[in-house]
């Protein structure tokens, strides 16, 4: 036989997983292979870990406020125990979604082990050659850890250990203040830790300033301290850690979480060899998220572009539907959705004022309403932030919203700006990852479900793939 199978997908995370099991639903042979953890980054090492910890920091910080509308609580105790396994109940209550066996049941033929991609068509995994007219390429991101001097003698943290530690840092200092500083840096100084982030630029730099200031002044009276500049050198040992940085300020503190960005995972099994080409930070993609190899395509975090659960969910989506229908299939991200954690959470989606400034100039109109006139808000005593809709005439060019719940407020703005609305519409749009508004993605997709994956789509699938496996 030529083919074992129509399409193979290299990692099991959120990339990964959409599209084999897209693939797998309409009937296609799809081998998945992950080396590591099935789930990926998200499940295991970042979003859910995340947003676990950052739960329970909010419910310290709603103690610690103790009098309030009339009820007085009592002052929080953080057990460092509690909170470790409240972390990996989390990851345990959700990792049956992306299991093997769930994905077996879909129709995948799931591959425990590191896939190396030996020729254009050819993967090797477990001592068995797998062969698809097909490879999706999803291996997701590492962190990036800078070249700092000395680094490499100090013990640090990254996202890849921080939610295994067993005990809570004295003073934790984290270099970064991108979304992941953010989140991880008000999280800990709620559950009691003191917290130092060093950051050259603004903090959660891609978003809209005015949002960032009112989240950056929660933080500071929270009693998070920012330190401008950037880290240079870092020594010490176990517990006791010093950070200098370029503008003559040196931090002590007992653990340093390094928070500076992502490295896409292209090399190291066989993508170079075969010749598929890699940009600054990840394989070169079209639009339709093929690589410069025919046939071969990536994915989520392992390419240039956004890196966001949701981001690869929709080019898992998209890439199988290219795949099983064999009609081109393209990204768009003009309604693309996002949302730091913090409190007030910060989110955005289409063009942040400053990006449709640039683009359209003068045409740009702003529209600034403050939660301080909400009545909800005002009933519910939390009224800091802000929305802003960025307009061109009455188009909406992008919507920047700092509040609570901030990043559920955006789902009517994702139909507003695609200029789509419909049940279908809602079913396939990108909506930011994890909110509650999921939930309207989710019923909207179900009244599909039975039509999309009905007998006459999978019956035109089936005689794509069988083309491609004879012509391929
Ligand atoms: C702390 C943190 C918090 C985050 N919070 C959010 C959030 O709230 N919302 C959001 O939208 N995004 C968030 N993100 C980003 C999100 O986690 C990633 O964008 C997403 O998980 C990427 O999914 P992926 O499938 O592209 O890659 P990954 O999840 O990294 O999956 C790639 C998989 O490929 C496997 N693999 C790699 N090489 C091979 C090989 N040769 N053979 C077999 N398998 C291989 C890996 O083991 C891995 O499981 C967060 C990230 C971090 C670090
Ligand atoms: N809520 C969410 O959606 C969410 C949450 C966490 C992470 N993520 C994803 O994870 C990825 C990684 O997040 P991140 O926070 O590591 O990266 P980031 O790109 O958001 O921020 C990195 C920050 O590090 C700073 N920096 C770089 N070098 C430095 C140095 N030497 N000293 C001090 N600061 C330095 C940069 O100026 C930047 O602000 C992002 O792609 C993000 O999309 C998303």
């Amino acid at each position: 036989m030529k083919f074992t199978h129509d399409v193979i997908v290299i990692g099991g995370g959120a990339a990964g997983l959409t599209a084999a099991g897209g693939c797998a639903l309409f009937g296609l042979d799809v081998a998945l292979i992950e080396g590591h953890k099935m789930g990926g980054e998200c499940l295991n090492n970042g979003c859910v870990p995340s947003k676990a910890l950052i739960s329970a920091a909010k419910r310290a910080a709603e103690a610690r406020e103790e009098k309030r509308f009339g009820v007085t609580l009592a002052a929080p105790q953080v057990e460092w125990s509690g909170v470790h396994k409240h972390i990996h109940d989390a990851i345990a209550g959700i990792e049956h979604h992306d299991s093997k066996e769930t994905f077996e049941e879909m129709g995948c033929e799931v591959f425990l082990g590191t896939a190396r991609i030996t020729g254009k068509q050819t993967v090797e995994v477990a001592g068995r050659t797998l062969r698809a007219p097909r490879i999706v390429i999803a291996t997701g991101s590492a962190p990036l850890v800078p070249p700092i001097e000395g680094i490499d003698t100090v013990p640090y943290l990254t996202n890849e250990n921080l939610f295994d530690l067993t005990e809570q840092p004295g003073h934790l200092i984290i270099i970064g203040g991108g979304v992941i500083g953010m989140e991880m840096a008000q999280s800990f100084r709620r559950l009691g830790s003191e917290v130092t982030v060093i950051e050259p630029g603004e903090p959660m730099g891609r978003d809209d300033p005015e949002s960032v200031a009112v989240v950056v002044d929660v933080m500071t009276s929270e009693g998070v301290r920012f330190v401008k500049g950037s880290a240079t050198k870092v020594e010490g040992g176990e517990g006791s850690v010093t950070v200098h940085t370029d503008s003559c300020e040196t931090i002590t503190g007992s653990h340093l979480l390094v928070a500076v960005g992502r490295t896409a995972r292209v090399s190291g099994f066989g993508a170079e060899e075969i010749g598929i080409a890699t940009g600054k930070n990840g394989f070169k993609t079209d639009e339709r998220r093929r690589t410069s190899v025919k046939g071969i395509y990536a994915i989520g975090d392992c390419r240039e572009g956004p890196r966001l659960t949701h981001v690869s969910g929709y080019e898992g989506s998209n890439v199988a539907l290219e795949i099983v229908t064999g009609l081109p299939t393209k990204v768009d991200f003009s309604a693309l959705p996002w949302c730091t954690y913090t409190e007030p959470e910060v989110a955005q989606i289409g063009l942040t004022e400053a990006e449709a400034r640039d683009k359209h100039g003068d045409a740009v109109t702003v529209v600034k309403e403050e939660f301080s006139e909400n009545e909800r808000a005002i009933a519910e005593g939390y009224t800091k932030g802000h929305m802003k809709m960025v307009l061109k005439g009455k188009k909406v060019l992008g919507v920047s919203i700092v509040g609570k719940n901030a990043g559920e407020l955006l789902l009517p703005f994702t139909q507003t700006i695609s200029g789509k609305s419909s049940t279908f519409a809602l079913g396939s749009a990108i909506i930011s990852y994890p909110t509650r508004s999921e939930i309207s993605k989710a019923a909207a997709f179900s009244a599909w479900e039975p039509t999309v994956f009905g007998s006459l789509p999978k019956k035109y699938a089936g005689f794509v793939a069988k083309m491609r496996r004879t012509f391929a």
